[in-house]
């Protein structure tokens, strides 16, 4: 190993064209079998109030040994990218992760294969509907799939919440209401169905609702003027035709504004902390909150995760409500990620202004660094038909070129015909906007908010911004990443770099997680203090599966792999360096 050159910069601010520039100078400069690596090294004494710290960043040229003293062990490569890799190459690789709702239509172990061969990442169970018994038998057929067949896709608890503003005709199929009809909607609980009647599901449903406000059901399935209040029941008039599903939801107008209701109801009911335990012994790996008002539910839930669940649980909230929009950055702060659910959120604000809000939540989410999802009615056509509209497919390219990390069935895979059909829309259709994204290198357009704190994450940050406008720039094959709990990944992620990203981690609950970030693979495998070793073994993983990783592919590694024994230095780097 031959140090080349040896630059200590003051404070934590380090240009990236500096950085760029001393590569190049170097990396072309020498044979394939040299790379370059630049270690920015810290002791853990560093006092964060002490800015002018100085920070040294040692560049080295090395030449990268093919040993045959690696350590045994194994590459935790799930089935379907080691396959997309092989035939696509590492630029080929799908960035945007796939969400499936399963419900009957998925829920045979047939059915759970083939969404996963098809690129599911995340298997959705809502929480609103079937049995505790069908539930467990889903989770239980796809830890299954996972174990004997090398898939790697990870489940998603998603809560049923106090959801107050559904109602239902009774009837297992929708009812059309007609012009000029007149409707009672109450509060009284009865079996089957009534003629013109739909029951609310909360008492206190109409609780300040006036004669002349407007009903709206499902964002404008069908229009209804109160006429009367009597008790807790309303007489209302259709004003609007349209159809009334099973479990619609309403919202209430005046003005032409929607009315903005506190019910005073916990985010998490009895059911959901009892769905949340079962979840927990069922080693699920999210769970996402419906209807959450602030950040005080998310806190509680992952305080409570802490002492309950052996593993990591990842906490998402939905935003699906007034309130969550009007109290986004503190919801989006608390939580370990977002779902835009457009579906009750189409109900509680006007239609038009989704695509709006839908950008500026995914926005705020990669500025604060957590994954997002795109949720509902993306593909709903295909729910009875076997291709898209136009329509939707202009909706999911959007969503993609929004980076959203992952897109999301529901009903489609639910209890569509289609289910196979619409995931393999979603994944052409996001891989033909995200080749287009790279062309127009769009990602050069995206502003970090800067994030870190403490220095050791101002100092994470920056290697993770640095190191991917390198890999852009130098066209390298392959991100590389060596993380204990996805942070590195996660922030390397964040600027949507054009390579792949690959988070070697010894943890399968990060493994997990990372399944919902954006352009990150996540392998598992064991991890050593000795980073050296860390690189060694897996590019020989990696060679050993043959037609991966071809020679002169060039790959950029960063790591934060944090010594277990606290006397040792911290050792954050950047390396590229070339297959021999
Ligand atoms: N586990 C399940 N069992 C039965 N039906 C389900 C299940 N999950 C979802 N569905 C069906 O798929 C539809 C779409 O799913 P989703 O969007 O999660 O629910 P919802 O429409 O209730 O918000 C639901 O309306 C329901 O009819
Ligand atoms: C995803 C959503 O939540 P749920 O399906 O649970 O209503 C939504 O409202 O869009
Ligand atoms: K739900
Ligand atoms: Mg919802």
């Amino acid at each position: 190993m031959a140090v080349v050159g040896d630059l200590a910069l003051m404070g934590t601010k380090i240009s990236p064209n500096k950085l760029v520039g001393n590569l190049e100078k170097r990396v072309f400069g020498f044979p394939v079998l040299l790379s370059s690596r630049f270690v920015f090294s810290h002791g853990r004494k560093l006092d964060v109030s002490k800015s002018r710290t100085a920070i040294r960043a040692v560049m080295q040229v090395e030449k990268i040994h093919s040993t045959s003293e690696l350590n045994e062990g194994c590459l935790g490569f799930d089935v379907v990218s080691e396959r997309e890799v092989k035939e696509k190459g590492f630029l080929g690789l799908r960035k945007t992760k796939l969400v499936c709702t399963i419900g009957p239509a998925s829920s045979s172990l047939d059915e759970l294969e083939k969404l996963a061969i098809a690129g599911m990442n995340v298997a959705r169970l809502n929480m609103c509907h079937n049995t505790r018994e069908w539930q467990q038998d889903v989770i239980r057929k796809i830890k299954k799939l996972n174990q004997e067949k090398g898939y790697s896709v990870a489940v998603m608890m998603d809560t049923e919440g106090n959801q107050i503003q559904v109602v239902d005709h009774g009837s297992s199929s929708s009812v059309k209401a007609e012009e000029d009809s007149i409707w009672y909607v109450t509060t009284e609980k009865f079996e089957g169905s009534r003629p013109f009647t739909i029951q609310a599901n909360y008492e206190d449903f109409a609780e300040g609702v006036n004669p002349g406000d407007e009903i709206v059901i499902d964002g404008g399935m069908a229009t209804f003027e109160v006429i009367e209040r009597a008790g807790n029941d309303l007489r209302c008039k259709c004003t609007d035709s349209g159809l009334l599903l099973p479990r619609a939801k309403l919202s209430f107008w005046r003005d032409g504004k929607i009315l903005g209701r506190d019910y005073d109801l916990p985010t998490l009911s009895a059911k959901d902390w009892s769905d949340i335990a079962f979840g927990i012994s069922e080693d699920i790996d999210f769970i996402a909150v419906s209807f959450v008002k602030d950040a005080d539910a998310i806190k509680h839930l992952k305080d409570y995760l802490t002492t309950k669940s052996p593993k990591a649980i990842k906490v998402l909230a939905k935003i699906e409500s007034l309130e969550s929009l009007r109290r986004l950055e503190e919801i989006v702060e608390a939580s370990d990620g977002i779902m835009i659910a457009r579906g009750d959120l189409g109900v509680e604000i006007p239609l038009e202004q989704i695509p709006s809000v839908q950008q500026d939540i995914t926005y705020v989410c990669r500025q604060l660094n957590k994954p997002v999802i795109v949720a509902s009615q993306l593909l709903e056509s295909m729910v009875e038909y076997p291709t898209p509209t136009r329509a939707e497919v202009a909706d999911v390219s959007e969503a993609v070129r929004q980076y959203a990390d992952a897109l999301m069935l529901s009903g489609e895979s639910a209890i569509g015909s289609y289910g196979m059909k619409a995931l393999s829309v979603l994944r052409t259709t996001s891989t033909r906007m995200e080749q287009s994204c790279r062309e127009e290198n769009r990602q050069t357009s995206l502003h970090q908010r800067k994030l870190g704190v403490s220095l050791p994450d101002q100092i994470a940050e920056q290697i993770c911004n640095c190191a991917v406008e390198m890999a852009d720039n130098l066209g390298v094959d392959a991100i590389f990443v060596y993380t204990r709990h996805g942070k590195m990944a996660s922030l390397l992620s964040r600027n949507r770099p054009n390579p792949p990203i690959f988070a070697f981690t010894n943890d399968n609950s990060t493994r997990m997680a990372l399944n919902l970030q954006w352009g990150v693979t996540p392998l598992l495998t064991d991890l050593s203090d000795d980073m050296e070793g860390n690189v060694k073994k897996t590019v020989e993983l990696i060679k050993g599966k043959g037609g991966m990783i071809k020679k002169e592919d060039a790959i950029l590694v960063v790591s934060d792999i944090i010594p277990i024994s606290t006397a040792q230095t911290i050792f954050q780097s950047i390396q590229v360096m070339t297959i021999s």
